[in-house]
């Protein structure tokens, strides 16, 4: 499902004048240093923000004004950061609230449910209460209920957060195996290289660069929008473009020699 983004101006973020798509079946990354107003970009999208000016086309529909708030849930799965905090479920009651905008008997949602359980891995802690898990477990059961949704667009807010480094493969790598456009706010810059076809750079809230991870992540750009030095070079184990930083002022020489 296309995404289409255009004039955007939000009430908050300082989020001013952006344009983006997403083509179908991409997986498209939003990088930007803290505060630069990805989070609040992406609410805009999935309904949680209305935007001062500007359109956000889902599929053709205009979410504001063409959707309704179940239609757009119907259309668009989300993984928001925090987003089961508060929740008193079960890791399958809250995977099973991705059913809420489809009508849908329930005997298929529990079969939908199982299978998402299972595609994240978490079939042994379909009872176990959602407050109880940890943060790398939350992320997983959140990305199961976005799976239940079976949203033609998934949307996920900085959903490598709080995973150990095997499980930030194990999460992009399965969201990738889902062939969903996916538009994915990610702070891990070689993850954001090795995962997206496509990279869009938010500083202040405007979008200052897109392109491949090769086009966009050059030095230039990192020293400029994140205020560090980098290298950019390929990773021997996978062929992917790899980053290697140090801070601009080189504070590190005080730290000694780590060997
Ligand atoms: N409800 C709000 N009220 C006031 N300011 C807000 C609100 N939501 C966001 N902001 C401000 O908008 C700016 C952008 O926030 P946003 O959370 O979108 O950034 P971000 O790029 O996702 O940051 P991070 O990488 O730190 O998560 C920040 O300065 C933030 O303080």
């Amino acid at each position: 499902m296309r995404v289409e983004v255009t004039g955007l101006n939000l009430p908050l973020g300082g989020v001013e004048g952006v344009a983006l798509r997403v083509e179908p079946g991409e997986f498209v990354g939003l990088i930007g240093p803290n505060g630069s107003g990805k989070s609040t970009l992406l609410r805009a999208l999935y309904r949680a923000l209305r935007p001062d000016d500007g359109t956000v086309l889902v599929g053709g529909d205009d979410v504001w004004r063409a959707l309704t708030a179940r239609e757009s849930a119907g259309r668009i799965s989300v993984v928001a950061q925090h987003g089961g905090d508060g929740f008193d479920f079960t890791v399958a009651e809250l995977v099973a609230t991705g059913r809420t905008p489809h009508r849908t008997s329930p005997s298929a949602d529990r079969e939908i449910v199982t299978a998402a359980l299972e595609r994240v891995g978490m079939t042994g802690m379909a009872e176990r209460l959602y407050s109880t898990l940890s943060g790398g477990e939350r992320q997983r059961a959140l990305l199961a209920r976005a799976v239940a949704q079976r949203g033609a667009l998934l949307v996920l807010d900085e959903p490598t957060n709080h995973l150990d480094v095997n499980a930030q493969f194990e999460l992009l790598g399965l969201v990738r195996s889902l062939g969903v456009t996916t538009l994915a706010a990610l702070h891990e810059l070689n993850l954001a290289a090795a995962y997206c076809d496509r990279l869009y750079v938010l500083e202040a809230g405007r979008i200052v660069a897109h392109g491949s991870p090769g086009e966009v992540l050059t030095p230039a750009l990192l020293a400029e929008v994140f205020g560090v030095r980098s290298h950019l070079g390929v990773n021997p184990l996978t062929g992917r473009p790899n980053l290697t930083f140090a801070p601009l002022k080189d504070t590190l020489k005080e730290t000694g020699d780590p060997r």
